[in-house]
């Protein structure tokens, strides 16, 4: 098995992949973290203080890892382009991890891999998954989509862990979308725990957010199903209840007045509902779908006041549910 990307959650996935004893190439861009996870077993760039498998091998070379009977591919989604473009050609199997809507395009990110890659098959794999709960053992499940049924299952079984259980979909849109859409959300959400706007505002924006959700992912050849699974709903409770989410940390910044501009300059790693936030927005617009939510983080991601995006958020006209 390849993972490509050395953040947080590649890092994670190649602990997964190594569980059950076999060899994993990892791939980095960085030549300094390649060394450092060879020579200390640890990326302490990412993922500090958890120690990693021996079996996981560190390479700065695609060519390394287009060999793999399948890769999953863990970039900042932006970045997913180039780096696939970089990646020899094989025909395996590519299992998209990251979250997002491509800048420019508005493709998702199995259009924009299957345009780059139209011999390997792309599935998804997205989950409630915090990289550090994953790595360090501790439960969780994931949704594996795959149009082809006999090759999202042998994926499925070779990915599953004691405590990571991979559930099979054919629906590889809806299981992109739900991860893509809740991380816009969770900035949303921590705008609100950030102003103190409570915990009834939260659980009705999280509604309200998965409304919105459901609604871009109908429009986009998404099953309801899968959007109320683990790739949608499950992943949207995770990531807009807790600090440990990047993107729930962001809002709670803006939230508390820092600007959105600062806060994101200092970071190293990625906040994914940043990026996609005008990107959906816009992908919205074009196909006519309402997401107030969404529109609301764009006007605090560039910097309007809180109080009027919440005070107008909320001065919508009256509708039914
Ligand atoms: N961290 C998590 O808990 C988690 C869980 C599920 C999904 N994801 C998704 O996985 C993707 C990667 O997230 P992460 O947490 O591993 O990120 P991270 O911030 O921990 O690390 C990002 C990695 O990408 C590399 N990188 C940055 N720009 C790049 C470029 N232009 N080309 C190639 N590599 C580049 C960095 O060097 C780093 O290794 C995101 O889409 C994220 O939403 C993350
Ligand atoms: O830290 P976040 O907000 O990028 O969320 C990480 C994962 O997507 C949670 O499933």
């Amino acid at each position: 098995m390849g993972v490509i990307g050395a953040g947080a959650w590649g890092t994670a996935l190649a602990q997964v992949a190594a569980a059950n004893g076999h060899e994993v190439r990892l791939w980095a861009r960085d030549a300094g973290l390649v060394a450092a996870i060879n020579d200390r077993h640890e990326n302490a760039a990412y993922l500090p203080g958890i120690p990693m498998s021996p079996l996981i091998r560190a390479t700065g070379d695609l060519a390394h890892v287009a060999a793999a009977e399948a890769n999953l591919i863990v970039t900042p989604a932006q970045a997913m382009r180039a780096v696939l473009a970089d990646l020899p050609q094989h025909g395996h199997p590519l299992i998209l991890c990251c979250k997002g809507i491509e800048a420019g395009t508005h493709l998702l990110m199995s259009e924009v891999a299957q345009a780059v890659h139209p011999a390997s098959p792309v599935l998804v794999l997205s989950g409630p998954t915090f990289a550090a709960e994953v790595a360090r053992g501790l439960p969780t499940a994931v949704t594996l989509a795959s149009a082809d049924a006999a090759t999202g299952r042998a994926l499925t079984a070779r990915i599953a862990a004691p405590h990571f259980r991979p559930y099979a979909s054919n629906d590889v849109i809806g299981a992109e979308i739900g991860g893509a859409v809740k991380n816009v959300l969770a900035i949303a959400c921590g705008v609100i725990a950030g102003a103190g706007l409570g915990e009834n505002a939260r659980a009705a924006l999280i509604a309200r957010g998965f409304a919105e959700m459901t609604r871009f992912g109908l429009a986009k050849g998404a099953r309801a199903e899968t959007l109320a699974g683990l790739s949608g709903l499950g992943d949207l409770v995770l990531t807009c209840s807790s600090t440990a989410s990047r993107n729930f940390s962001l809002g709670m910044g803006i939230g508390g007045g820092e600007q959105a501009a600062a806060l994101l300059a200092n970071r190293r790693t990625v906040a994914e509902g940043a990026h996609t936030a005008p990107v959906l927005r816009d992908a919205a617009r074009a196909i006519g779908v309402e997401m107030p939510i969404t529109e609301a983080v764009c006007r605090l991601l560039a910097g309007d006041a809180v109080h009027d995006v919440i005070g107008a958020l909320l001065a919508r006209p009256l509708r039914g549910e």
